[in-house]
């Protein structure tokens, strides 16, 4: 198969980035090794949708430190770009909306003969240095071929699909049918036997990226603020330039964990007080 005839991916971690990690970066580059080790793919594009304040998750900082420290985390990546559109929006918003967001801004940039790889993260020039994208950007002009895009997560997200009012079946369904994902597995997780146990995963069980981490890494952004409200040393887990962000604001502390303590989680609300 010819570079040319290769399907484009572009992959949409969204999560809370309470902060961004390591672990967060290294699912990027697992999944792209992953998905072009098949010969099929071409991952031209990394996004990262840091989920907005209105989660109300246990301990969520305000949105605009975790996307500064997104940015900072992704400053020297050619392919991985920062988006705050979910963030911005006044309510939460289904993951599925927020993957359909996407899918339609890559299509208008396509239909615009806009680079996918390029067009909003303002990173041109860097981006024209690598040939694989490079090439891929001439590729789209010719309108030849649409970007796939697939929703990027750990196999936690992926068993938070049978949690009872957490996820409407309908966005389950629209996001592996219509979409795909490309789902890391984590200590403890066993993706594929959920799979095998859920109907709707089953049956799009092709869309479905199964990518396993061997050197098996639990570093978890509970792990990152707890040890950071104990004053221990978090180098080397976090990205540097976010190391020093915390650290000049002390962004974790007893306090900031206490944020939402009381409140139910929006998904958890929404469905539950519609049924
Ligand atoms: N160690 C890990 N291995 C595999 N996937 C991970 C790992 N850490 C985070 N992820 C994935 O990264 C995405 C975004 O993570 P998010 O910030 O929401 O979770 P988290 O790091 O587990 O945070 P928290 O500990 O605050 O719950 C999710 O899909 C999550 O499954
Ligand atoms: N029904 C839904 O669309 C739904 C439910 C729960 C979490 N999520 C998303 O999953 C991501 C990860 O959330 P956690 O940080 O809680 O693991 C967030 O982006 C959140 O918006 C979506």
């Amino acid at each position: 198969m010819t570079l040319q005839e290769k399907t484009k991916v572009v992959l949409l971690a969204c999560g809370s980035f309470n902060p961004i990690t390591n672990m967060h970066l290294r699912m990027f580059e697992l999944a792209r090794d992953h998905l072009e080790d098949t010969g099929r793919y071409r991952v031209v594009k990394g996004i990262i949708s840091p989920v907005g304040d209105s989660y109300k998750k246990k301990g969520l900082i305000e949105a605009r430190h975790r996307l500064e420290m997104a940015r900072l985390a992704t400053q020297n990546s050619d392919w991985i770009t920062v988006d705050d559109w979910e963030s911005q929006q006044p309510e939460w918003v289904e993951t599925a909306k927020v993957v359909r967001h996407h899918h339609a801004e890559l299509i208008s940039s396509e239909n615009n003969n806009d680079d996918v790889d390029t067009v909003r993260c303002g990173k041109r020039r860097k981006l024209e240095k690598n040939k694989n994208i490079c090439q891929s950007s001439s590729y789209n002009k010719t309108g030849a071929d649409s970007p796939n895009l697939n929703l990027l997560c750990g196999a936690d997200v992926l068993e938070s699909f049978s949690v009872p009012n957490l996820w409407k079946p309908e966005d389950i369904e629209e996001i592996v049918g219509r979409y795909g994902v490309a789902c890391i597995t984590r200590c403890g997780s066993d993706p594929e036997k959920f799979i095998n146990q859920s109907d709707v995963l089953y049956k799009h069980r092709k869309n479905i990226h199964v990518i396993r981490e061997w050197v098996t890494n639990e570093i978890s952004a509970t792990h990152v603020r707890r040890a950071l409200r104990r004053r221990q040393s978090v180098r080397y887990l976090l990205p540097d330039p976010v190391v020093s962000y915390i650290d000049e604001r002390s962004l974790y502390s007893a306090e900031s964990e206490q944020k939402n303590a009381d409140v139910i989680l929006a998904p958890l609300q929404r469905y539950t007080s519609t049924n």
